[in-house]
């Protein structure tokens, strides 16, 4: 069974056609990338599948159920990451953890808080408050927070992108180690071609707000007869695609 299931996503903010027509389909365990130039419509998308933007039409199936009619129960089995989300500032790093625990109705929130924190290599962070933290620091503070509930869906705009490279390569390990082991199904965006040709199973090539491509790193470079990602991004970002 899918895990999550997005069919016909359509959303227009004004005059814009953010989304226009979105189909996909992540399965158990599987790491699944939307990519596309600025604008393409990627945030907006990702939103719509947390019921955080409400689809002009279309649907949005998680675990076999419908999103509109079994919001709770869904998104408690789902979690989402973004730079751009904030953190109450006044707050230290391990009572935003717990607090986020409690709500998520963990049986032993403070044994969470330390497993995810040593997964994360945040505990010398626990002390400090949030607002102190560098852009790298929030982002793994907020992975944590979004693996506390073990989530069979997780949901990830641009997880890397405030990150080092060593810093980066030890996110990506985990993420591939919880699909992987756990059976997690995520589902990123990213303007890292490198990581993406890493770790995903499945890209969808946005533009304008369709999808315009789709497959493995290797199918999209072999269709588009280039050699990486990275050119497949260049030559539909700037030629588009041939009808
Ligand atoms: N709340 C909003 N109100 C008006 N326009 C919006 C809103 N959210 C998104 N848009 C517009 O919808 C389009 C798609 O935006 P979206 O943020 O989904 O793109 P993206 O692919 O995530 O881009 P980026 O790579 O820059 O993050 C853009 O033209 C954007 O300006």
């Amino acid at each position: 069974m899918a895990i999550l299931e997005a069919q016909s996503l359509t959303k227009r903010f004004g005059p814009v056609q953010a989304v226009d027509g979105v189909s996909l389909t992540v399965g158990q365990g599987e790491i699944t990338a939307l990519l596309g130039p600025n604008g393409a419509g990627k945030s907006t998308t990702l939103h719509m599948l947390l019921g955080l933007v409400t689809p002009d039409s279309g649907g949005v199936t998680m675990f076999g159920l419908d999103l509109q009619k079994h919001r709770t129960e869904v998104l408690s089995r789902v979690n989402f990451s973004a730079s751009y989300l904030g953190l109450p500032g006044v707050l230290h790093v391990r009572e935003v953890l717990n607090s986020f625990a409690r709500l998520y109705g963990l049986r032993d929130p403070r044994a969470r808080v330390a497993e995810v924190a040593e997964l994360l290599e945040i505990g010398p962070l626990l002390k400090r408050r949030t607002a102190d933290l560098s852009s790298g620091q929030h982002t793994r503070v907020q992975l944590g927070k979004a693996l506390l509930n073990d989530p069979e869906l997780l949901i990830l705009d641009e997880p890397t992108a405030a990150l080092d490279p060593d810093a980066g390569e030890r996110i990506r390990h985990l993420l591939v180690s919880v699909a992987r082991e756990t059976g997690t199904a995520l589902l990123i965006t990213s303007h890292n071609m490198r990581e993406v040709e890493r770790m995903c199973d499945t890209i969808h090539f946005l533009s304008a707000g369709r999808i315009v491509a789709s497959g493995s790193a290797a199918e999209l470079a072999a269709h588009f007869g280039v050699v990486d990602l990275e050119e497949v991004f260049l030559k539909v970002a700037r030629e588009g695609v041939p009808a």
